[in-house]
């Protein structure tokens, strides 16, 4: 029996959560007057959705083998990267074998270079190429960690996001990631109300618990600085992507200015080898964390994560629910891994990616075994219930 090929290609989109995990109802923490690059205007200031942080919703990459195998990935992306998925991607795949992924994203990255190399193209290739790993782990009867040389470790740890570390704490996380809520326009009070949540949080989970600060692009060098220097004596662990992306420079004084012992993080919205060389050569982090649907998906991640090794970096995947998960197991450089608390209070444990995935795994005790992960593909399923769209029926 020869090696299936790819039959049909198809992109739906989906609203609600998900994938687009910023997409939410009105209360919940993820979208409570947490400091952006728009924060400056304060009509955009109260919630993210209010700029558009939400308004791409779910990208579903359905890719369906010769054998009848079908193979899924969903990432951040809605209609614009389904319609890059049917009337420009599609034409690498079909036809093509399952087991040709390198080539694959070679063709996808190149045949894109003249409107992509970053953002939305490159999470379209991402939902691809996951799609791509999910159909040859089914093919084969194997988690994806497996095809990608197997684990190297039985559990996973994790760290959690969100509004509340210190019930994450009492859950068993490693640590306490917090969004930022005040940006420079707000001034030396918004400086101070920060300040002030941090040294709360201290208190309540005592000196030893990891806190860590999500800046998420939103400040300036002086006053990611100064930031850095009135946390320390809270302990915070590290201060994540403070300054725009393409700040390369910013980063690499920040790293020099802030105090010692504090790390510095940030590549959630960096994208391809490229990206995280410029990232890594140019000293900008100590940590980085792509986000797979976003850097490139599984294909490029390697390849970051290699670059990463070399330059002694830790890399630290961006929540991306199973897409990461399958991918930190394998990596001796990502110790642990992200978990985004989806729930309004952040008060409970609920599935990343919640509703979209049947089977999701989720940490328990903050931990994951790996026999959690050993379902063939990403081991996971779409939800029935999700209402899909495909734009551009082929
Ligand atoms: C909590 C942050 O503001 C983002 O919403 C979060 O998705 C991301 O930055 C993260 O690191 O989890
Ligand atoms: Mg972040």
């Amino acid at each position: 029996m020869g090696i299936p090929t790819i039959k049909h290609v198809r992109a739906f989109t989906l609203r609600g959560g998900g994938a687009d995990y910023h997409d939410q109802a009105d209360g919940h923490w993820i979208d409570d007057h947490i400091a952006t690059p728009m924060s400056k205007y304060p009509e955009y200031r109260q919630s993210r959705r209010t700029f558009g942080i939400n308004v791409l919703g779910t990208l579903v990459v359905e890719i369906e083998a010769s054998d009848g195998t079908v193979g899924f990935a969903v990432t951040t992306g809605g209609e614009p990267a389904a319609y890059i998925v049917e009337k420009h991607l599609a034409r690498f795949l079909e036809g093509a074998r399952v087991t040709d992924i390198e080539k694959i994203w070679d063709q996808m990255y190149q045949s894109t270079l003249y409107y992509g190399r970053k953002g939305i193209v490159i999470n379209t290739i991402s939902g691809v190429d996951l799609a791509l790993w999910d159909l040859l782990g089914k093919i084969r009867k194997e988690p994806v960690h497996q095809l990608l040389g197997g684990a190297v470790r039985d559990e996973l740890q994790f760290y959690a996001t969100g509004a509340r570390p210190d019930l994450a704490q009492k859950m068993g996380f490693i640590g306490g990631k917090m969004p930022l809520h005040h940006g420079p326009a707000e001034g030396e009070e918004g400086l101070r109300k920060n300040l002030e949540e941090l040294a709360t949080m201290r208190e309540r989970v005592g000196p030893d618990f990891w806190l860590m600060l999500d800046c998420w692009m939103s400040l300036d060098l002086n006053y990611a600085t100064k930031l850095a220097v009135g946390a320390h004596e809270y302990g915070l662990k590290w201060i994540e992507e403070a300054l725009p992306p393409d700040d390369y420079w910013g980063y690499a004084a920040l790293r020099n200015n802030v105090p010692k012992g504090m790390l510095v993080t940030t590549g959630e919205h960096e994208a391809t080898r490229w990206g995280f060389r410029m990232l890594l050569e140019m000293g900008c982090c100590d940590i980085i964390q792509p986000d797979v649907g976003w850097c490139g998906g599984i294909t490029e991640l390697v390849k970051i994560s290699a670059l990463a090794d070399a330059h002694n970096a830790l890399v630290i995947p961006h929540g991306s629910s199973v897409y990461s998960y399958h991918f930190v197991a394998t990596r001796h450089n990502s110790p642990f891994a992200e978990f985004l608390m989806m729930a309004p209070k952040a008060d409970e444990v609920v599935p990343m990616f919640h509703p979209q995935l049947l089977g999701e795994p989720v940490p328990v005790n903050g931990r994951m075994r790996l026999s959690a992960l050993d379902q063939p593909g990403f081991g996971v399923t779409l939800n029935p219930e999700c209402q899909l769209h495909r734009p551009y029926n082929r």
